[in-house]
């Protein structure tokens, strides 16, 4: 079953001066991880901000085409606050909140009107559980999240995403900034957590898409040149471009 499907998608930058996203058409199954990877610019970003309206916050942004979550166009009738939590998203760079581990956690819950304390110590409990972090911060929820490593600040990113309950997770580069042992760490993460939750990750790392991704889509400079099983999109490329990239002659 398809869980997002974006069809003949443009997107343009500047009103108009820069067409960065031509005509994409997409399709991402429910609960597998899809990877978009390409050159430098190639609009993969720009293409993981449409799955929750994150380009809807720069000026001069023109998009048109469809895209659906679960059968629903979500650029029509739709509270983008509700969306962003339904689509919930990671960042190259750690970004926690300046306050403790556990209101990190709690803060989008808080922000809902939730105070229960019971409710608040469960879900704090469950969301750090399932972002492997439980174990390593138990005993020091009230701790600055700053004092956490970068690996650790991005497990606890993840966390306060799952806090919120999401069906999917967008992830731009969530490793590019770890060291290979904390990559190693998020990326098994992914592998849990696609059990539940439909993954989008931009990466640079055609390794990491390879090690981690169902589906890989293949850019270059706006267009999708190719979308497939990452399997066979890395052995048995159906377009030129797409085997001059994985095989290292540009990028
Ligand atoms: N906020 C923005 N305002 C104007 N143009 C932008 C903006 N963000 C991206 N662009 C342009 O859109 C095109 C695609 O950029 P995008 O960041 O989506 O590519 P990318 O494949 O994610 O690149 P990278 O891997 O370097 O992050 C580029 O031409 C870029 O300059």
């Amino acid at each position: 079953m398809n869980k997002i499907s974006i069809k003949d998608l443009n997107l343009y930058y500047g009103n108009g001066a820069n067409h960065a996203l031509h005509g994409i058409n997409l399709d991402i199954p429910a609960r597998q991880v899809t990877a978009l990877i390409g050159p430098s610019g190639c609009g993969k970003s720009t293409l993981l901000r449409c799955l929750n309206r994150m380009n809807d916050l720069i000026e001069g942004v023109k998009i048109d085409g469809l895209v659906t979550l679960d059968e629903q166009d979500i650029y029509q009738n739709v509270d983008v606050a509700s969306l962003r939590i339904k689509v919930g998203m990671v960042f190259q760079k750690a970004n926690p909140f300046p306050m403790s581990i556990y209101d990190n956690i709690a803060y989008g819950l808080r922000a809902q009107g939730v105070t229960d304390k019971k409710t608040l110590n469960e879900v704090v409990e469950r969301s750090l559980r399932s972002a492997a972090l439980w174990d390593e911060v138990k005993d020091r929820l009230k701790s600055p999240a700053f004092g956490l490593s970068g690996g650790q600040q991005q497990r606890l990113c993840i966390a306060r995403t799952i806090a919120m309950e999401p069906d999917v997770i967008l992830m731009d580069e969530p490793t590019s900034a770890l060291d290979p042992i904390a990559t190693k760490k998020i990326e098994d993460l992914i592998q849990t957590l696609k059990q539940k939750y439909t993954i989008v990750i931009v990466t640079h790392s055609m390794q990491q898409a390879r090690r981690i991704s169902d589906r890989t889509a293949f850019f270059l400079m706006g267009d999708l040149v190719e979308h497939n099983n990452t399997n066979i999109l890395f052995s048995t490329p159906a377009d030129d471009r797409t085997r001059g990239y994985v095989n290292g002659d540009f990028g």
